[in-house]
């Protein structure tokens, strides 16, 4: 089988195992919203504010339109790839596989950071630059096989990989090197043509009894592929409005920030103190639902105002992340982020 045949059949399984089809009439439903939406009307500590979200989406099609908000943003991002080929699929690959949990409990100056092309990167941004720095230093970091070697891979050279400018180390770190190590498993078993499910990628809880799913990092794996390749080539999903919001601790702060969420007191005051909001706690459950259901609903006050606006889940998703990281580097947060330690987001 050849690379690029491997990488299709990757994609495929993605596909499969996220439920979006290849075509219009054949995209078994993820779930993940109709589970948002359950979360939502079954909430007592999360709360959508309607008038809230309501002047929220018109503020945010009104920026969006001024920014011409649209997948090519993506590709803005600094240490995002900008070639539209096969490397560009593994640096997805590689950089959703590990997007998790950057948040830290030190000092802007003491927080895990990397030092790449004279300047230190943090939270997200401190991913892509160890991917990019490492791919400068020729390691193959987002080479499956390379995860699986483990005479060349050693811990070592991954914590070469993700070397911190600071006293503290990237959060989670032997949980990135497992999700490395089974998804180069996975992947070898892929390539040949085994079926098999990410367990690293399995992003579920339960609620009320019920068990209710996030996805949260394959949904950006897709939305990544999608707006790296403008919809084209690897990036080609004909149901990509099928993926929902990625239920992660940035965008609840943003709606919380727009006023179109809101948290019952005691949750409140845990959040403002930093206290950890436990992962698969009832709390948790529900910012991650409410704020899925938040997003569904901005996006369909925005369409049902402009019916021909080109947005989606993902287009409103990725604009309230920049902008809250705007915020964030004008020193204007409102209200913290919830702390919740996971590999889940
Ligand atoms: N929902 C959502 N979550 C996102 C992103 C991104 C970055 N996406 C880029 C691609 C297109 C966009 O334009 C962005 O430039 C990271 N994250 C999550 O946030 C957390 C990191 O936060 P901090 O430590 O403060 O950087 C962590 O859970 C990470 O997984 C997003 O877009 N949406």
């Amino acid at each position: 089988m050849s690379e690029d045949e491997a990488d299709l059949e990757l994609l495929d399984l993605l596909r499969k195992s996220l439920g979006i089809g290849t075509n219009l009439n054949a995209a078994p439903d993820t779930r993940v919203l109709k589970d948002a939406e359950y979360i939502y009307n079954n909430s007592i500590d999360v709360a959508l504010d309607m008038r809230g979200t309501k002047s929220a989406a018109a503020i945010i099609y009104d920026k969006m339109k001024i920014k011409s908000y649209s997948t090519t943003n993506w590709s803005d991002h600094p240490y995002h790839p900008k070639t539209k080929d096969e490397s560009t699929v593994d640096f997805i690959f590689t950089l959703d596989l590990l997007n998790f949990s950057f948040w830290s409990e030190r000092s802007t100056e003491e927080r895990f950071a990397v030092e790449f092309e004279g300047k230190k990167w943090t939270g997200y941004a401190s991913l892509t630059a160890s991917l990019q720095r490492a791919l400068e230093e020729n390691i193959p970091i987002t080479d499956p096989s390379f995860w699986i070697n483990e005479e060349e891979c050693t811990e070592e050279v991954l914590r070469n990989v993700f070397r911190s400018a600071t006293e503290e180390e990237i959060p989670l770190f032997d949980k990135r090197v497992a999700c490395l190590r089974e998804a180069g498993r996975v992947l070898d078993e892929v390539v040949n043509l085994l079926a098999s499910n990410f367990e690293c990628f399995r992003d579920e809880g339960r609620f009320d009894g019920r068990s209710v799913r996030f996805q949260k990092r394959a949904q950006i794996f897709v939305a990544d592929l999608w707006a790296a390749f403008d919809g084209d080539g690897y990036g080609r999903f004909d149901d990509i409005d099928t993926i929902t919001m990625f239920a992660d601790y940035r965008i609840p702060q943003m709606l919380h920030t727009l006023g179109c969420i809101s948290y019952s007191p005691w949750l409140d005051g845990k959040i403002r103190r930093l206290e950890l909001v436990e992962s698969g706690s009832s709390a948790e459950m529900q910012i991650r639902g409410c704020s899925i259901w938040c997003v569904e609903l901005l996006r369909r006050e925005i369409v049902h105002n402009h019916p021909d606006a080109k947005v989606n889940a993902i287009l409103i998703d990725y604009f309230l992340y920049d902008t809250i990281k705007e915020i964030e580097k004008e020193g204007l947060e409102q209200m913290p982020h919830h702390r919740t330690r996971s590999i889940w987001y």
